[in-house]
């Protein structure tokens, strides 16, 4: 029996990977198929872990392959695609490795490929992903239909351009983690109130959306930073050691060593 379902090879089986099979997973018309660079111990956790097909060499599976996605490291991109060139064949190919844009993957891959660069998040994971795509000049209405069905099963997304993609990468993508950077420092401050570590971080959470909730009404930020900042009061004496301890600087020098070192 022929089936109808779109094939999509995953080139990568680590964080990013799996936290876009996880989504993936719940559209049936995707048959997943996922491999490596060897760590069997992976493979086999991802196989079982989301219940796709692993395979040994992605080589054999180019002809029935309709997507492949490249969630490897940008690093390995150069090589990979030197490959992938001796085999595609209108295949649609998806990188979402930071700093490899469709220009790149054109250059590399026979003309008229079809390719699209996403830049999503690991709140993937739980379909709450901000992806921000751009897209070759290659693509059909059919694939640009694959790829937003794919990018729903994650979370919001948005088309822009490849230089937007480029500047973005540090907001959406890397940005997470600063976050998570802050959260571990108001849980470990919170859990000296005598709370568990549990508790903490539910309470940081939920303050968390919270606020990410106001930021949705489209309030500035700088408002309501003054809506929590009583004149004279005890915010205000945080802000001030925050201001003073350049929190600002800290975080535009955080994004440009990102924009640096995305770049190849
Ligand atoms: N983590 C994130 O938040 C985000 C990551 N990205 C992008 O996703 C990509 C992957 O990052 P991440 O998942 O964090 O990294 P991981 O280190 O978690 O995973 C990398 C994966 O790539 C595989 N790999 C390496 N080389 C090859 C190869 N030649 N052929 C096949 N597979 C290969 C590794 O294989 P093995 O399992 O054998 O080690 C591993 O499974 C990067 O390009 C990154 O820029 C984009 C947005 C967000
Ligand atoms: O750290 C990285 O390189 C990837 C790209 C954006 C988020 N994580």
């Amino acid at each position: 029996m022929i089936s109808n379902k779109k094939q999509v090879l995953f080139l990568g089986a680590g964080r990013m990977a799996q936290a876009i099979i996880s989504g993936l997973i719940n559209d049936s018309s995707f048959h997943i198929m996922v491999t490596n660079n060897g760590d069997e111990k992976r493979l086999r956790y991802v196989q079982d872990t989301f219940n796709v097909e692993v395979i040994e060499s992605w080589r054999e599976e180019m002809e029935s392959t309709d997507i492949i996605v490249l969630a490897l490291p940008p690093e390995g991109h150069d090589s990979i695609l030197k490959e992938l060139a001796e085999f595609v064949d209108q295949q649609l190919i998806i990188t979402v490795a930071a700093g490899i844009g469709p220009a790149y993957l054109e250059e590399r891959l026979p003309n008229g490929t079809p390719v699209a660069w996403v830049m999503p998040n690991t709140a993937a994971q739980v379909g709450k992903s901000t992806t921000l795509f751009a897209n070759g000049s290659y693509m059909t209405a059919e694939h640009e239909t694959w790829l937003q069905a794919m990018l729903q099963q994650v979370g919001t997304y948005e088309q822009v351009t490849e230089q937007q993609v480029h500047h973005l990468t540090p907001i959406t993508g890397s940005a997470p983690a600063f976050v998570y950077k802050m959260a571990e420092s108001l849980i470990r401050s919170a859990e000296e109130s005598g709370i568990t570590e549990q508790q903490a971080q539910n309470l940081v959470s939920s303050m968390l959306e919270g606020a990410a909730a106001m930021l949705q009404t489209g309030q500035k930020p700088s408002y309501l930073t003054d809506q929590v900042a009583t004149p004279g009061g005890v915010t205000a004496a945080g802000l001030e050691v925050l201001d003073e301890s350049g929190l600002d600087q800290m975080l535009q020098r955080a994004i440009a060593a990102c924009h640096e070192r995305a770049k190849h």
